[in-house]
């Protein structure tokens, strides 16, 4: 049943870990645990009563209507028990398996957003999206493993006591059958366990394809790639299908099939031994009565078991999966323990940083600058020279180990991250927009900022003309991406939303997108706006965009070959030059 890949003993770490999830609802669980005992009790009260009316009364004619109304009373009173007991013990194991599930869920979700983004550069979205949801579905079949384990083995064990009471020998022949019952068990879990695998490893592929064509939806239309991703959607669709159908087989042939086989050859038996000794001495029809429920007891826990067994092994491959994310050590970049400043100037300082995404390329080498408070610093140079990365430090989205990055002298890791968010608008190429009204965008469920506010810094960027022509004005809906504006009036939003934080420090990724010349000046407008009075770091890839910043940093393969303002960098007839004719000659 265990699986090779995952060693003995750590698959039992792994199962002690996945139960701790349920710890803090053992409430629960120790509830479902004793009702389900006393359910296994009433099941062999119950034919055990109906036993003695028969014995007693029923074939010997001496039940009075007394008698029978109160052993038909008795009788209804223990079946309302029993389904009583029946619904407690369901119902508490299964919200003590939610309530963990759910403690799964969000304990997972919270750890994602302490991952740094080099664990998503690593990881498919869509394979996340499978551990969030599939992987912690397993979860709750594997919990369901250890109630059917117990429930079964309280019926079988009671339902034999009861047979063992009445007729000892034709126990031991129901239980002669408990190996093969328990080979049948083995069997069925190593395989299906082996068949529920491939069939989640096929669901998590196709989320991972559906997410890709998603997110790459206008560029598989661009480059006619429709017929290719369906062709592999359906290839891997089919495969599911595949281990689908597979499991039903198992299912179908071991699940119900065989248990039922091996009842009837069970009852069989029996009767063929009440049989035989009916020819020496009386034998009640109460006891035959008796007996064969109890048979039917014995055998009843044992589909459930072997149906839930193939989850253990499943559970368990969750769980390492789900573990592997929790402990995952990508984390997002700390700050020190003790971090108290706060932004007051917002003065730059890269004093001698290096850099690299994977601990082995640099892509960064020893970059040096200062940008005064108030002060614009244009980074320019060729795509992939490194001017993201430098943003991707700065926002502390990635950690860096060589060198130093000062803001108004003090280090970087200096500050807390709440005074570092607060103090640095970050206005990115590309702007997110979140599912909500275009308020909700520029305050980002910031309930601190007002409408006026909001108004106010949409004005300031003149992203207001264009929002006072949408339906409903600033409540008007935007759906996930925001895909419904074009991207010079999604800069336009988020540049609202970076004004109305405050921020001390800007921190610009110019958007290379082509817009129209009308929104290019309203948005070069807003830039301007936005500019004043704060440090500002900004990527250009149009160098007219920076002519005027302070100080101008020509990036070459992650190293500052340049370093000056517009003019005196043209003078220089270097690289900046060089991208500066190169741009004007494009533009003539
Ligand atoms: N998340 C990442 N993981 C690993 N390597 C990365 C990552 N992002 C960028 N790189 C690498 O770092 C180098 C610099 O990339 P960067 O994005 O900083 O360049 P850039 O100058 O901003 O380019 P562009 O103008 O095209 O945006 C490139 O070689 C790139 O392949």
């Amino acid at each position: 049943m265990w699986s090779q890949s995952i060693p003995v003993k750590e698959q039992s770490q792994i199962i002690k870990r996945m139960l701790k999830f349920s710890l803090p609802f053992k409430g629960l669980f120790i509830s479902a645990i004793l009702t389900s005992a006393a359910l296994a009790i009433v099941n062999i009260l119950l034919p055990k009563l109906l036993q003695v009316f028969m014995d007693k009364y029923l074939t010997v004619r001496t039940g009075t209507t007394r008698v029978i109304l109160g052993f038909a009373a008795l009788y209804l009173m223990g079946t309302i028990l029993k389904a009583i007991l029946q619904f407690t013990s369901n119902y508490t194991y299964s919200v003590g398996a939610e309530k963990s599930l759910e403690s799964v869920r969000e304990q997972l979700f919270r750890k994602l957003h302490t991952l740094g983004m080099r664990y998503f550069d690593l990881t498919p979205a869509g394979s996340i999206v499978s551990r969030v949801t599939n992987d912690t579905m397993t979860i709750m079949d594997f919990l369901q493993v250890f109630a059917s384990i117990l429930t079964g083995t309280f019926a079988i064990v009671s339902a034999f006591i009861a047979m063992h009471a009445l007729n000892a020998r034709g126990s031991w022949l129901v239980l002669a059958f408990l190996p093969l019952l328990l080979l049948a068990i083995w069997y069925y879990a190593k395989y299906s366990s082996w068949v529920y695998r491939k069939m989640r490893e096929k669901l998590s592929e196709l989320n991972i394809k559906l997410n890709e064509s998603i997110e790459g939806m206008s560029i598989i239309r661009q480059f006619r790639q429709e017929k290719r991703i369906s062709q592999e959607f359906e290839k891997t669709n089919g495969e599911y299908l595949a281990t689908r159908k597979a499991m039903i087989r198992t299912n179908s042939l071991l699940l119900s099939s065989l248990i039922n086989l091996l009842y009837a050859l069970a009852l069989t038996l029996v009767l063929g031994q009440f049989g035989l000794l009916s020819q020496h001495q009386f034998v009640e029809a109460g006891v035959i009565y008796a007996f064969t429920t109890y048979v039917a007891n014995f055998f009843n826990p044992m589909s459930d078991m072997m149906d839930s067994l193939s989850a253990l092994q499943d559970g368990v491959v969750a769980g390492k999966r789900i573990f592997r994310i929790l402990d995952d050590d990508h984390l997002t970049p700390q700050q020190h323990p003790d971090a108290a400043g706060t932004i007051e100037t917002g003065e730059i300082e890269f004093r001698h940083v290096s850099f690299s995404y994977d601990g082995q390329h640099e892509i960064l080498h020893d970059v040096s600058f200062v940008a005064k408070p108030g002060e614009t610093v244009g980074i320019v140079g060729h795509t992939g020279s490194g001017k993201s990365s430098i943003i991707n430090i700065m926002m502390r989205f990635y950690e860096f180990y060589q060198g130093q990055i000062l803001i108004d002298g003090r280090d970087i890791k200096d500050y807390p991250m709440p005074e570092l968010r607060r103090k640095m608008g970050l206005v990115l190429q590309d702007s997110f927009m979140f599912y909500g009204d275009v308020a909700s965008n520029i305050r980002l469920f910031n309930p601190k900022i007002t409408d006026a506010e909001i108004e106010a810094a949409a004005e300031f960027v003149q992203a207001d003309t264009f929002i006072n022509q949408l339906t409903n004005r600033y409540h008007a809906r935007v759906i996930e991406g925001g895909t419904q504006f074009s991207s010079g009036q999604r800069q336009l939003i988020s540049f609202a939303r970076t004004v109305v934080t405050n921020p001390k420090i800007l921190v610009l990724d110019e958007a290379t997108a082509n817009i129209d010349t009308e929104t290019e000046s309203l948005i070069q407008e807003g830039l301007r706006r936005i500019r004043r009075g704060r440090t500002t770091i900004a990527i250009a890839h149009r160098l007219s965009t920076i002519k005027d910043a302070e100080q101008i940093i020509v990036l070459d393969a992650g190293k500052i070959v340049e370093h000056g303002t517009h003019d005196q960098l043209l003078a220089q007839h270097g690289r900046y030059y060089q991208l500066y004719q190169l741009q004007q000659g494009q533009t003539e």
